[in-house]
């Protein structure tokens, strides 16, 4: 089965800033999320409002399980950990294995 290469992705509005300021170079998704292809350049939009905020090139896509989840990935996320742990427990639930997916902004 093949999987269609995604070219947007989406983020709370809150975040955008932090992606779009280079400041969130990762960010860690579900399976049903984790099928960016790395050199391959995404658009990201706001969930809420669906509005263009910028354009990311993608690095990485690596399994992360949540309880391995750090300060290295906060730092990262631009995010305290605690902060981070707990808006991935709200978007999903019940899931151990996620997915780092990392990225860099494109100047524009
Ligand atoms: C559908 C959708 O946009 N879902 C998500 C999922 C996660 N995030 C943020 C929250 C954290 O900063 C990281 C880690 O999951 O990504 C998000 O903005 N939108």
């Amino acid at each position: 089965m093949s999987v269609i290469t995604p070219t947007k992705i989406t983020f709370f509005e809150f975040l955008t800033p932090l992606v779009a300021s280079g400041k969130k170079t990762i960010t860690i998704r579900d399976i049903s999320e984790s099928h960016y292809q790395p050199g391959t350049q995404v658009e990201v939009y706001t969930l809420e409002s669906h509005i263009k905020v910028c354009d990311i090139v993608i690095l990485a896509v690596e399994p992360l399980a949540f309880d391995d989840i750090n300060e290295f990935h906060a730092a990262q996320e631009s995010l305290p950990l605690d902060e981070l742990k707990h808006l991935i427990r709200h978007v999903y639930p019940d899931q151990q294995r996620l997915f780092m997916i990392s990225f860099s902004l494109i100047e524009s």
